[in-house]
């Protein structure tokens, strides 16, 4: 469906139409139309059927919507309404799929994005019916690049910057492969295969910036009609590994001013990202969900639960990070700002949404610190125990039984980790709160 509004070619395609990728990829691609070095509009497809409601707040709003960034910036409050008019057109590729196809066949086309949460780069068998969507997200990626290939004779110059970002290891390399996968398993010619992989480029990415929907309390009736406003915090980090190409195409140049750097290896950022930050939050949220509270926070400005969560990331995960080579110094500064961050007013971040498939986001954002603690230290952990025992506890409560048991852990470590959270779990079972203030008690005082 057309949304005439804007002006520029269409150039850039955005698997996924959610609240992260308005706040921040958006938003950034606003930030450098204001600034007059990007003109290109973005097709926002959804990358699951849409539910009509969301399809028509999108065309009610002709894709523009407001960013609400809110917080605390170099000490000084902020509260700015952002406009973000970037989107062209959406697209349903379930109901529209030769719709979607065609601006495969755009020559203006140039940069594809996406971000469908963990759950939405992943291998789905399934054959490729033409004039049909495939289910899953890299399948349609797939037939999209295929569509390019043969309208420009697969030239080499209308290769794609392909722009995952997915919170997951290696989210560039791991979409590449998905779509490598596809082209052999749906037997497309071997010229494709190889224009996937000389003709584009698939970056792995690495985002940091906290966004949350917009609640309307009446106060800012500039946003009551918008069902697709969004808050987001000062704080945005965006980290690309791979050529400077995309840069290039968006004139960004040190002097835009915007936090989005090209670096060659995103493996120290993204470990100390997500043992900081998301470790943080998974911690909290289990034990948090166990004491009734509701909100990060909330969980930062409780005294037991702030004192537990600092000592957590000070005493037993900054040993893991320097071991990676990162300094201590710039694990410190970042552990100060995540704390301050996690304490903006501005934010209402519910525990419970970060609790989505939170038995495998212990698996990847609290073991790794635990293992490297026990493998530098020779000892368990007692704080990253404690909050794993509460995701277990929480995650039982939620009726799922023996939660880590999926995870691929060999004999030593499995009997090492069930030792160590069944001691732990016993705690919890009166009261969650004294539980937390005995276990910082006995380590702080240790
Ligand atoms: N919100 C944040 O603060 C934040 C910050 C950094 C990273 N992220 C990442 O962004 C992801 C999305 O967060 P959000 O706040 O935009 O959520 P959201 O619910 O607003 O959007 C989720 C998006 O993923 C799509 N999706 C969901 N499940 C899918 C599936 N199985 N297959 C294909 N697509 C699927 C939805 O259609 C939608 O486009 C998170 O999982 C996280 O990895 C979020
Ligand atoms: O978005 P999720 O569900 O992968 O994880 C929940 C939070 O930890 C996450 O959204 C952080 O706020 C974000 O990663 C900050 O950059």
């Amino acid at each position: 469906m057309p949304m005439a509004k804007g002006v520029g070619p269409e150039r850039v395609l955005q698997i996924g139409e959610g609240r992260f990728l308005r706040g921040f990829v958006d938003w950034i691609l606003a930030q450098l139309q204001r600034q007059g070095r990007y003109d290109g509009r973005v097709v926002v497809v959804f990358p699951r059927s849409a539910n009509p409601a969301a399809r028509e707040a999108w065309n009610r709003q002709q894709g523009q919507f407001s960013v609400v960034v809110c917080g605390i910036e170099a000490g000084h409050p902020v509260f700015r309404i952002d406009p973000v008019r970037v989107v062209s057109r959406t697209i349903d590729p379930h109901r529209e799929w030769i719709a979607f196809l065609d601006t495969a066949t755009l020559p203006t086309m140039e940069v594809l994005i996406s971000n469908t949460t963990e759950a939405g780069l992943v291998w789905l068998d399934e054959g490729y019916v033409a004039d049909q969507a495939p289910q899953s997200v890299a399948g349609k990626i797939t037939a999209w690049l295929y569509r390019r290939f043969q309208a420009f004779n697969g030239a080499a110059d209308r290769g794609m910057e392909i722009v995952p970002c997915e919170l997951i290891d290696q989210n560039g390399t791991t979409l590449r492969t998905l779509v490598l996968r596809y082209a052999e398993a749906w037997h497309l010619p071997a010229a494709f295969r190889q224009w996937v992989t000389e003709a584009n480029r698939f970056y792995n990415t690495l985002v940091d910036s906290i966004v949350t929907s917009w609640v309307d309390d009446g106060s800012h009736p500039e946003l009551s009609e918008d069902a697709l406003a969004v808050v987001r915090e000062p704080y945005y980090r965006w980290l690309l590994e791979g050529p400077p190409t995309l840069g290039e195409r968006w004139h960004l140049t040190r002097d835009a001013g915007l936090a989005v750097d090209f670096v060659p290896d995103l493996e120290p950022y993204r470990e100390l990202k997500v043992r900081v930050l998301n470790g943080a939050h998974t911690a909290m949220a289990g034990l948090g969900l166990l004491m009734g509270l509701s909100t990060v926070r909330e969980a930062v400005t409780h005294r037991t639960m702030a004192s537990f969560i600092d000592a957590l990331l000070r005493r037993e995960v900054l040993p893991t990070l320097a071991a990676h080579g990162i300094a201590e110094s710039e694990v410190t500064a970042f552990i100060e700002t995540v704390l301050e961050r996690f304490s903006n007013p501005y934010l209402v971040h519910r525990l419970e949404d970060i609790q989505l498939n939170a038995d495998w986001k212990v698996y990847t954002r609290l073991w790794p610190s635990w293992q490297d603690y026990h493998n530098l230290t020779g000892h368990v952990p007692p704080l990253l125990t404690l909050a794993m025992a509460g995701q277990k506890r929480w995650l039982e409560t939620q009726g799922t039984d023996n939660p880590f048991a999926a995870w691929p852990l060999g004999e030593a470590a499995r009997d090492l980790l069930d030792a160590a959270v069944q001691a732990a779990s016993d705690d919890l079972r009166t009261s969650p709160e004294s539980a937390i203030g005995h276990t910082l008690n006995q380590t702080i005082g240790s």
